[in-house]
């Protein structure tokens, strides 16, 4: 596995007597730059809640990958997805995913049904796919407009773009024979003051064609610290919402967990798998009063019939609901009583773990049972009880806490779960023993910017593999990467002169935008016609 030669111009020759070697796909060819003391402080302190996408940031805070190939680390885990879609029948699935999940529930002579352990994979890969930015704390490259990435792998093959530059849009689509994964992703970072927070905002689609169904998520939040004094280290936080679109319908509400006293949560997930009647329920609630667990009833008006007057927390909603739910949950009729959403929600599973190290997950009733023996209230809407704390409703809003200490919380044993009869449904990979020397990369990232052989005569000529700042960086030749990416910036804006001119003005070539049919919200859908490999009659593409 070699380098294209094009990019070898400036690039500092490698020393096999100093250990480099070529990108093989197993390690980079030299170690890490260190930051030594180059402050962010410099260049952050007069960007105080400003977005940062339009700043330039030094390239000792850069890793040698572009965002299109970070973004694409969300595959890291897809044999996950292959599992979710094989399931054809209760056998195949117990042999599959939930070989042991199958075996718990058999040997107390219950059955689980069908539907749960076809939604358990797909949720355990929603969180696998954020496993891998564990202490990852270089900046990706901004990709150039029309910058593509492609990565084909025996799971799968991805193609990515970037479909808009201000503000910047990176879209992905993989397909498979079991299944298509799509989305983009527009990532917001502001300066806080100590912290950088991260929106990525954007959907993301997983689609198993054989059983006729979509299931659609959110990111979460990310939180870079101490980006003034002390060590950086990064945290997700927020609420991810699963949801399953025809099929089964059911839903996966899972809560990534800020921190919090004493790091008692760090890393830590949870959450319910629900059944679709729960999801039909929701439906008719207006998302803001989702997140809710407790509400009151304050009045049901009778003339608008379907017509219900919530108040929570002292605020009082108006919204539909469908009666019959609320009859069903015994609420018909409770003008000024109080009434919990969780009384609404049938709970089918209960899944946990930290997003850097494992998923489990378990029946409700082992949940239950645990909280109980722990004298801990299992009805708290999030699983936060779990935690340890007595009772952690709406925990799953909370905000990482900006009066932390400076320090990096450690990842603690002892703080980990463990409820009887749970059933392992992912697990990280450990990262390769030299990872803290190479932007502590896993073992997928540094695979990233391989470069084969028989790649060369083929690959597309905007793909990432082909920007000499990104290789540059790679082989530690920070001055040379900090030069060409000057260069390819300016030679963006040229062209986006040039284009803006011109009568068609700049378009991506195998994104467009449109509506996502399965949560109606816009979105950059795949055009096809990337893998012909026609590259020769493009215009436009001399973006390095
Ligand atoms: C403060 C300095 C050092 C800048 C470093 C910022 C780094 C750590 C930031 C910049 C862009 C960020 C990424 C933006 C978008 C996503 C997609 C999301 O689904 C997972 C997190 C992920 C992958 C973020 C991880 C952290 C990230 C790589």
């Amino acid at each position: 596995m070699l380098w294209i030669q094009d990019n070898e111009r400036n690039a500092p020759s490698l020393n096999p007597d100093r250990g480099d070697v070529l990108n093989d796909g197993t390690s980079l060819p030299v170690a890490q730059f260190s930051r030594g003391d180059f402050s962010l402080w410099s260049v952050l302190k007069n960007c105080v809640g400003k977005e940062l996408s339009k700043i330039t940031m030094p390239v000792v805070f850069n890793e040698p990958l572009s965002f299109l190939q970070r973004m694409l680390e969300y595959l890291e885990y897809a044999h996950l997805l292959r599992l979710a879609a094989e399931q054809t029948d209760p056998v195949a699935r117990m042999e599959y995913i939930a070989v042991a999940c199958w075996c718990a529930e058999l040997k107390r002579g219950r059955k689980s049904t069908k539907d749960d352990s076809l939604e358990s994979p797909i949720k355990a890969f929603a969180v696998s796919a954020l496993a891998s930015n564990w202490e990852r704390l270089g900046k990706p490259f901004n990709p150039l407009l029309g910058e593509t990435y492609e990565l084909q792998r025996p799971e799968f093959r991805a193609v990515c773009e970037q479909v808009s530059h201000h503000p910047p849009v990176s879209a992905f689509h993989a397909d498979s024979p079991h299944f298509v994964f799509h989305g983009s992703v527009h990532p917001k970072l502001k300066f806080c003051g100590k912290s950088v927070e991260i929106q990525p905002k954007g959907h993301v689609t997983v689609e198993l064609p054989r059983w006729g169904e979509a299931y659609t998520w959110n990111n979460v939040n990310c939180c870079v610290h101490n980006v003034i004094v002390g060590k950086l280290w990064i945290e997700q936080y927020g609420a991810m919402e699963v949801v399953c679109h025809g099929g089964a319908g059911l839903r996966a509400n899972l809560a990534f967990k800020p921190a919090g006293f004493n790091n008692r949560d760090l890393h830590r997930v949870d959450g319910f798998i629900l059944d679709a009647e729960y999801v039909e329920y929701m439906d008719a609630v207006p998302a803001c009063v989702r997140q809710m667990d407790e509400l009151d009833i304050v009045r049901i008006l009778k003339g608008g019939r379907r017509l219900t007057v919530l108040e929570w927390k002292g605020r009082v909603f108006h919204f539909y609901v469908c009666l019959s739910l609320l009859r069903r949950a015994n609420h018909a009729r409770v003008e000024g009583t109080q009434a919990s959403l969780a009384s609404f929600k049938k709970r089918l599973r209960f899944v946990y773990g930290k997003w850097t190290q494992c998923i489990k997950c378990c029946s409700i009733e082992d949940y239950e049972r645990w909280c109980k023996e722990r004298g801990e209230d299992a009805a708290g809407g999030s699983g936060a009880g779990a935690a340890g704390r007595p009772n952690g409703r709406n925990e799953q809003v909370s905000q990482p806490d900006e009066t932390d200490s400076d320090d990096v919380p450690k990842p603690d044993e002892s703080t980990n779960i463990d409820i009887p009869d749970s059933v392992l449904l992912w697990e990280a990979r450990p990262r390769p023993s030299n990872s803290a020397q190479y932007y502590q990369f896993t073992e997928f990232a540094m695979s990233l910017n391989e470069m084969e052989r028989s790649m060369e005569s083929k690959l597309c000529p905007t793909d990432s593999r082909l920007r000499p700042d990104v290789r540059l960086l790679e082989r530690g030749d920070v001055d040379g990467a900090a030069a060409e990416k000057t260069r390819l910036e300016e030679k963006q804006r040229t062209t986006r002169k040039i284009l803006k001119k011109s009568s068609e003005g700049w378009q991506p070539r195998w994104f467009s935008q449109g509506t996502n049919p399965y949560t109606k919200q816009e979105d950059w859908l795949y055009n096809g016609g990337y893998w012909d490999r026609n590259y020769q009659h493009l215009k436009d593409v001399d973006i390095f």
